[in-house]
């Protein structure tokens, strides 16, 4: 509950006039429903009696009086009785029968106290005639229901105001940490972050909704309905909740039992939410290597088992609602049993146990079995929102200690600006791996001049990537430093370090807006003019007036699949372009440019690394012309550094990467490398 525990107390702090208002609302319900099921008291008595309520107040009014006069001259007798005993035990039985006959006096004069406190009322408003009243009161039943049911709506509406705001907070709050905390080694995957998105966030909302809605009110109208019987003989009450505490017991263990339930059945469904995403994004491989079948059956392997988690918490929750109902019969029952012998039998004890001051009229036993039955109705409402609190619960436990987690990479208290320092960058003594025990970066020194442009090559997994991560603070070096003109990358500002750097990655990610609206990605303040004027430098222009029929309004579809592999390089090359930045990373960012296109674009980045700090990791040989010095990396350290003719001397890697095909083709280079 601790997890579910801080939803409400931020709902309660944040929209505190909505609760109270629905709690007040919750309230004049469960008056209402108590009231409108204690009316059966009056509604009895005038059917069954055919008595006006002026006839009745007359009738208690003469019947308080003698039964006072009775019970007093019976103590009046006892006194005399106890004054002549000689035996103290037959002294003590007739206290005992004193003390209870002065009980009955009390209860028949506080019951006269209670008619002639209403009779005034009675007298000035109420109808004369049985059917007169009988009208009165059908029409205060009908007036009720309808201040209930305006009472009930106002109080679902405030909830339900609440309860969202709640979510969408929650969902705000979530969505930032999700951008904070993917960076680093912490391992959360798409399944589990869609999950705790969607099902999550709205089973908690759920579950909210419920704790402030009905699992107030139903109460509510129970406490009122509880009230009112006790009124009405409190004795026989607690006789009638004997059962209450085993009751509680069983709804105790299977509340565990429900949320651990859950919390497997959130798991599963995360597994196969992450599962979905992975085959629609593969979808033609699938398609290509016929594996729909194979999907298939992978899929329903793992549907079935949430559909067994859901069948096992289907089961549990309608135990709850057995549970309930089996508590409000046996309620029922035993008031029944007992109520209905003392009534037949007019007497006022069960096996010596005192269960009420005087014998039970027909009316007020009436009216306590109604109102144990208006208990009932809310016990079975509870029972079936149980599971969702559960489910709540389960929910708050997977999404509260994400909200909690520390930023794997976190800003430092005083950050130094990266105006104040250099665009030089050093690796220095860099370690990092990320698997404990699988180094990908080893002891690694490079040192890049401010303006200066080099290329690192290497064969695939040599760690070229990771030092990009590293550059990026996507990741922090194990031990080691990456410095920023003489400056750890830790005592910038992340988004101030970033804003410097403009990044072209191998697998271009576009998001589905229009072609304008992903290059201005790079630069969100850029107006469309300067966006143009990126465009046409990356040759975006070039197709966007011969192949899309929308111009820059062309949306790039899901993950930018509407365009080709090169238009979408092109448009990643125009958002960088358009950010102005001081360094500029390429990790194959012209891999799939067409030879065509190569040399214009090649002209324009070298344009762009004017005065810049460029680091590209290239396999084209054009590309790695625009480079004053290549750096060849090979299991995670440098192995050498040098022109491209220097390299051809000492390096064995290169070599064997760039000159045993012909070095002056850049599609041999290509090739080559992906057969690395
Ligand atoms: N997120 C990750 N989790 C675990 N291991 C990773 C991760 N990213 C990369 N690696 C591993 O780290 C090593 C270096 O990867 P990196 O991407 O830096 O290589 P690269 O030189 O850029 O390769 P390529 O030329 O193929 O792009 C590889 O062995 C790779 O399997």
């Amino acid at each position: 509950m601790n997890y579910l525990l801080l939803a409400i107390r931020h709902c309660v702090s944040h929209y505190r006039w909505s609760i109270i208002g629905s709690l007040i609302c919750s309230l004049l319900v469960g008056v209402l429903w108590g009231a409108n099921i204690g009316a059966v008291y009056p509604f009895a008595e005038v059917i069954f009696k055919g008595q006006s309520l002026h006839e009745w107040a007359e009738t208690e009014t003469n019947n308080c009086n003698e039964k006072i006069a009775e019970v007093e001259a019976e103590i009046a007798d006892f006194d005399q009785k106890i004054a002549a005993a000689q035996d103290p035990a037959q002294i003590s039985k007739l206290k005992a029968s004193r003390d209870f006959a002065e009980t009955e006096l009390k209860s028949w004069e506080s019951k006269l106290g209670n008619v002639n406190k209403s009779r005034p009322y009675i007298d000035a408003y109420a109808p004369h005639g049985p059917f007169n009243t009988l009208l009165a009161l059908v029409a205060f039943l009908l007036v009720g229901t309808v201040l209930k049911g305006i009472f009930l709506s106002l109080s679902m509406m405030l909830v339900a105001r609440a309860t969202q705001l709640t979510t969408l907070d929650l969902k705000q709050q979530l969505f930032k940490k999700l951008l904070e905390v993917r960076l680093g080694k912490t391992h959360i995957s798409t399944g589990d972050s869609t999950s705790r998105m969607n099902g999550d966030v709205a089973s908690i909302g759920g579950s909210l909704e419920i704790l402030f809605g009905k699992t107030v009110r139903e109460p509510i109208k129970m406490v009122a309905c509880l009230a009112g019987a006790a009124y009405i003989n409190w004795r026989l009450l607690i006789l009638s909740l004997l059962i209450a505490p085993a009751a509680a017991f069983v709804l105790y263990r299977l509340a565990r039992t429900i949320k651990n339930l859950n919390l497997s059945q959130i798991m599963i469904n995360a597994r196969i939410t992450g599962f979905f995403i992975q085959i629609m994004h593969g979808y033609y491989v699938v398609k290509a290597y016929g594996t729909e079948e194979y999907e298939q059956a992978r899929f329903e392997e793992k549907s079935r088992q949430a559909y067994w988690e859901q069948v096992k918490i289907r089961f549990f929750n309608s135990m709850v609602r057995v549970n309930n109902e089996v508590l409000g019969l046996g309620m029922v029952c035993l008031s029944l049993i007992a109520g209905g012998y003392l009534v037949l039998n007019k007497e006022t004890h069960i096996f010596g146990i005192p269960l009420a001051d005087k014998p039970m009229e027909l009316g007020s036993i009436l009216a306590f079995y109604a109102l144990l039955v208006g208990c009932t109705d809310p016990l079975r409402k509870l029972g079936d929102v149980f599971g969702a609190i559960q489910a709540g619960i389960a929910s708050a436990e997977l999404v509260y200690p994400l909200l909690q987690m520390e930023m794997p990479i976190s800003d430092p208290k005083d950050p130094i600006p990266t105006a104040s320092v250099g665009r030089d960058i050093t690796l220095k003594d860099v370690e990092f791996c990320y698997i404990e025990d699988t180094p990908v970066l080893k002891k690694l020194n490079l040192t890049i001049a401010q303006g200066e442009a080099i290329a690192i090559v290497g064969p695939n997994g040599c760690g070229k990537s990771t030092i990009i991560n590293l550059l990026m603070r996507f990741y922090d070096p194990d031990s080691g430093q990456v410095l920023l003109g003489g400056t750890d990358l830790r005592q910038f500002a992340q988004h101030d370090l970033r804003s410097k750097i403009a990044l072209v990655t191998q697998s271009t990610v576009l998001f589905d807006e229009s072609i304008r609206e992903n290059i201005r990605y790079g630069n969100m303040d850029a107006t469309d003019e300067e966006v143009l004027k990126a465009a046409k430098l990356a040759y975006v222009d070039q197709f966007v007036q011969t192949h899309m029929s929308d111009g820059y309004n062309t949306m790039c579809g899901d993950r930018g699949t509407s365009l080709s592999g090169g238009q979408r390089q092109r448009i990643s090359i125009a958002r960088a372009l358009l950010r102005n930045p001081d360094i500029i990373i390429m990790d194959e960012a012209t891999s799939q440019i067409d030879m065509d296109s190569e040399r214009l674009i090649h002209e324009s980045l070298k344009n762009c690394i004017v005065g810049r700090t460029a680091i590209l990791i290239t396999h084209r040989a054009s590309t790695l012309k625009l480079a004053s010095r290549i750096v060849v990396m090979n299991h995670g350290q440098i192995e050498a550094t040098g022109t491209h003719e220097e390299l051809i001397l000492s390096s064995k890697t290169y070599r064997r990467l760039y000159v045993e095909d012909d070095s002056s083709s850049s599609d041999s280079l290509v090739e080559k490398k992906s057969a690395a």
